[in-house]
């Protein structure tokens, strides 16, 4: 089966306007490969330079994070149509930190999911359980559970377009990564979650990326497993290190 790889950085509250377009002149030639679609999500003040500095280039536009009106009252907000107006292709939504700490649940998560399609963004959704969870054993039911939510009423040609990252919490900028088998082992649930859900092409289509402490060293084993199709990277993604994840 022959689904693309995508290795997406998630660049988290880093990188002013200019320090980000020196990152991506830095990265350019490291990250330069056409058989993998690779992504920079972005805080919002970087989208417009960094949109410029990747013209031209293989890497394609994300964003972190916006709100399900197009326009409107909502200080500080800013809309899927003003990404899409920007360039912005891939989106991150449900990622743990948000959960957690901006309060999002699954009921915004799942609204957040349905109004990027609806404005022709590409949701990666982030899913995955806390320490507490791994230990008691019920990470597999929790994490099935959110994709339930967050994919209520999204079509399966939706889905075959979508991305998922399971981001276990514990292995999130701890430098603690999960074993490639732990990481297989769920994101092979979460494609049978999928086939449950909806049908077997479209659990063969969707792309399952893995993400936490994932960096040079560890890609290309977690990357060689066969329900893996890509990483969500944090830290490494700001360093020439992103290059070697690309290329691994
Ligand atoms: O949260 C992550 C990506 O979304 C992972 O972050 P780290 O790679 O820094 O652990």
């Amino acid at each position: 089966m022959a689904r693309r790889r995508i290795i997406a950085g998630n660049w988290k509250m880093n990188m002013t306007p200019s320090q980000a377009v020196e990152l991506c002149a830095t990265l350019k030639d490291l990250v330069k490969n056409d058989d993998v679609d690779v992504v920079y999500c972005v805080p919002a003040i970087d989208i417009v330079p960094v949109a410029e500095a990747i013209k031209g280039t293989n890497v394609k536009l994300g964003a972190e994070n916006f709100y399900i009106e197009d326009k409107g009252a909502f200080t500080g907000e800013i809309s899927a149509p003003m990404l899409k107006d920007a360039g912005v292709e891939y989106i991150i939504i449900g990622h743990s930190e948000r959960r957690d700490i901006f309060g999002e649940n699954d009921i915004l998560i799942n609204a957040k999911v349905k109004k990027a399609f609806a404005a022709g963004l590409k949701p990666i959704l982030c899913c995955g359980e806390s320490l507490a969870l791994r230990k008691a054993g019920t990470y597999k039911e929790w994490i099935a559970r959110q994709i339930k939510w967050d994919l209520t009423d999204v079509t399966a040609d939706q889905v075959k377009e979508l991305v998922i990252a399971y981001e276990p919490i514990w292995a999130i900028g701890t430098g603690e990564t999960a074993t490639a088998d732990q990481a297989q082992e769920v994101c092979k649930m979460i494609r049978d979650v999928i086939a449950e859900m909806y049908d077997a092409p479209t659990a063969e289509a969707v792309r399952i990326q893995y993400g936490g402490s994932m960096n040079a060293g560890n890609a290309a084993e977690l990357l060689s497993k066969d329900d893996i199709d890509g990483g969500l990277i944090g830290g490494a993604a700001l360093k020439p290190d992103f290059g070697k994840i690309v290329n691994a």
